[in-house]
């Protein structure tokens, strides 16, 4: 599986302390609330699970399922809502967590949704913001790293449903998928 990549972005550390940062950083602009943590699946979870942990507040956590990428590597402009979230998000302040932020039609889908539902805040915290990549204007409340407009797998992201369990993030060859 490793020799399919091309190019480390981020390695285990820096992907450490992106978390912590965020971690800290959350924790002060959410002091005093008890924010609902909606991590969205399947991508973001191992973000949730090394973010959380450096959110030193008490939380809920739930999960929501989306889908847009069927597969490939070009998103569908169709998202797909797979597995409602649990609980009411009603009056709650909802903090979203995305490995990746990219065409941003899964971010608008879902703030939308949790907008019409009555949350009372919806920001969004993801790993990775791939701008270069937006078909609409939205941007993320904080931001692991920025990226740049290559498809990326790793570390939650997948090709072909491939490669989530990689520790790091890197950049597929591209005989992979072509
Ligand atoms: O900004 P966008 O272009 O909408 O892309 C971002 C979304 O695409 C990926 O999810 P995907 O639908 O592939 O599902 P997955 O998390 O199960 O891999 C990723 O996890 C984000 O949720
Ligand atoms: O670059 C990406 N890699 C994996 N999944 C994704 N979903 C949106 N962009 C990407």
């Amino acid at each position: 599986m490793n020799n399919d990549i091309e190019e480390v972005l981020f390695d285990q550390e820096q992907i450490h302390e992106a978390a912590v940062r965020l971690g800290q950083t959350i924790t002060k602009d959410y002091a005093g609330r008890k924010p609902l943590v909606l991590s969205v699946l399947k991508g973001a979870y191992l973000w949730t699970a090394d973010l959380v942990r450096e959110i030193d507040l008490y939380v809920d956590l739930e999960f929501i399922k989306i889908s847009s990428y069927h597969g490939g590597v070009t998103s569908s402009n169709e998202i797909q809502l797979v597995t409602d979230v649990q609980s009411d998000v009603a009056g709650r302040d909802v903090l979203i967590l995305e490995d990746i932020v990219d065409t941003g039609q899964s971010l608008r889908f879902l703030k939308d949704l949790l907008k019409d539902r009555g949350a009372n805040s919806v920001q969004v915290a993801t790993f990775l913001d791939k701008k270069g990549g937006r078909k609409i204007e939205i941007d993320a409340d904080y931001v692991g790293f920025d990226v740049r407009n290559e498809f990326v797998v790793g570390y939650g992201l997948d090709y072909a449903g491939l490669y989530r369990n990689l520790p790091y993030v890197g950049i597929l060859k591209k005989d992979i998928y072509s």
